[in-house]
């Protein structure tokens, strides 16, 4: 049975291989503009927070996260030529013959593993891609049954990379919190011990209209932050900023960070966890890999005491499980963020 449950899905690359696009990927309202003005993202070389233009680098930090919720991070400690492995094995990983691929397909009531788009609402538009998701931390929640074998390098250079993400995110973290004049950890202990790491590579095959198929459809990140090995070459993120959308340039070797739903509340708002989509294209196939750090669900998360103020009140209330909270609002067409906003609840 659980066999069965595992293969009935049909991969976005079939679709794409067969020149075939479902209604129910098809969004009817309004073409979709790939070529948008750009958005100045600001890069932040993490190398000189160790050095005398410290100060000058955590302002930046702090008004990029301000302005647009993201960053590109560069001298973050990976290599150039580490960072191709790791493009690399996303794509092998993809190019497996199905069958190879379908050993570790999700269930259909799952997220974790290969598959398509999960379907959480009758209404959904469904995206144009294919993903692997992993749980990666705490150790003892990965399901290692998902963890591709092939090719033969991917567990090693995957592990290699969680674990340098793990670091990174910590020190992004602190970063955050010390560009706000905050105690460091007060972020990183909010999100607790017991915070998961949970990895999506995802795929995105060349659609054959890409004018009105989107990637992703647009969201914010649930996560604390989220970190996003983009393609090297080819575009497709987009950020919405002041109710249009702009392009996310690619620095190369970089990443991009952006905050998520639950660093909006627990920074009282002052850094916002941007809405983002991704467009498709005729032509070329694109990968990205995203980490999401998602904090410890037994304690919650809320608003640092010290930032809220008479000039800026408390924005948010305390929240629990907030992934739960994530998909209920999904399921109302509602961005789950407004659950928790105190203005607007009172309305
Ligand atoms: O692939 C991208 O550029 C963005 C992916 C993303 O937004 C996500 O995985 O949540
Ligand atoms: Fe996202």
């Amino acid at each position: 049975m659980a066999e069965n449950q595992k293969t009935v899905f049909k991969s976005v690359q079939e679709l794409a291989n067969e020149n075939q696009v479902p209604e129910k990927y098809i969004h009817t309202q309004g073409s979709i503009n790939s070529s948008c003005p750009m958005l100045n993202v600001p890069v932040v070389d993490l190398r000189l927070l160790t050095s005398t233009a410290r100060k000058q680098e955590l302002n930046k930090l702090q008004s990029g996260l301000k302005f647009c919720g993201c960053i590109q991070v560069i001298n973050h400690g990976l290599a150039d030529s580490f960072l191709d492995k790791v493009h690399e094995i996303s794509k092998q990983f993809f190019a497996l013959p199905a069958e190879e691929k379908l050993k570790y397909a999700r269930t259909v009531d799952d997220i974790y593993g290969y598959g398509n788009d999960s379907v959480l609402s009758d209404k959904q538009k469904l995206d144009w891609t294919d993903r692997l998701y992993l749980n990666v931390f705490p150790e003892a929640i990965r399901n290692l049954k998902l963890w591709p074998q092939k090719p033969e390098c991917f567990r090693e250079v995957f592990e290699e990379y969680i674990n340098n993400m793990k670091l990174l995110s910590e020190s992004l973290l602190k970063a955050m919190a010390v560009s706000l004049n905050l105690e460091e950890n007060c972020f990183l202990d909010q999100c607790g011990e017991g915070r998961e790491m949970i990895a999506r590579f995802n795929f995105y095959p060349p659609c054959p209209t890409p004018e009105v198929v989107l990637g992703i459809k647009p969201h914010a990140d649930a996560s604390a932050i989220t970190i996003l090995l983009q393609d090297k070459e080819v575009e497709g993120l987009q950020v919405l900023k002041d109710d249009q959308w702009f392009r996310v340039p690619i620095v190369p070797y970089g990443l991009l960070v952006n905050v998520g739903d639950q660093v909006e509340i627990m920074s009282n708002g002052i850094f916002k966890s941007p809405v983002h989509r991704v467009v498709t294209n005729a032509d070329q196939e694109r990968n990205t890999l995203a980490v999401f750090i998602m904090p410890d669900v037994t304690d919650g998360i809320g608003p640092v005491e010290k930032l809220i103020n008479e000039e800026m009140p408390r924005a948010y209330k305390d929240v629990k499980n907030y992934v739960e909270l994530f998909f209920q609002s999904y399921q109302h067409g509602k961005r789950p963020i407004e659950t928790a906003m105190i203005c607007q609840e009172q309305d």
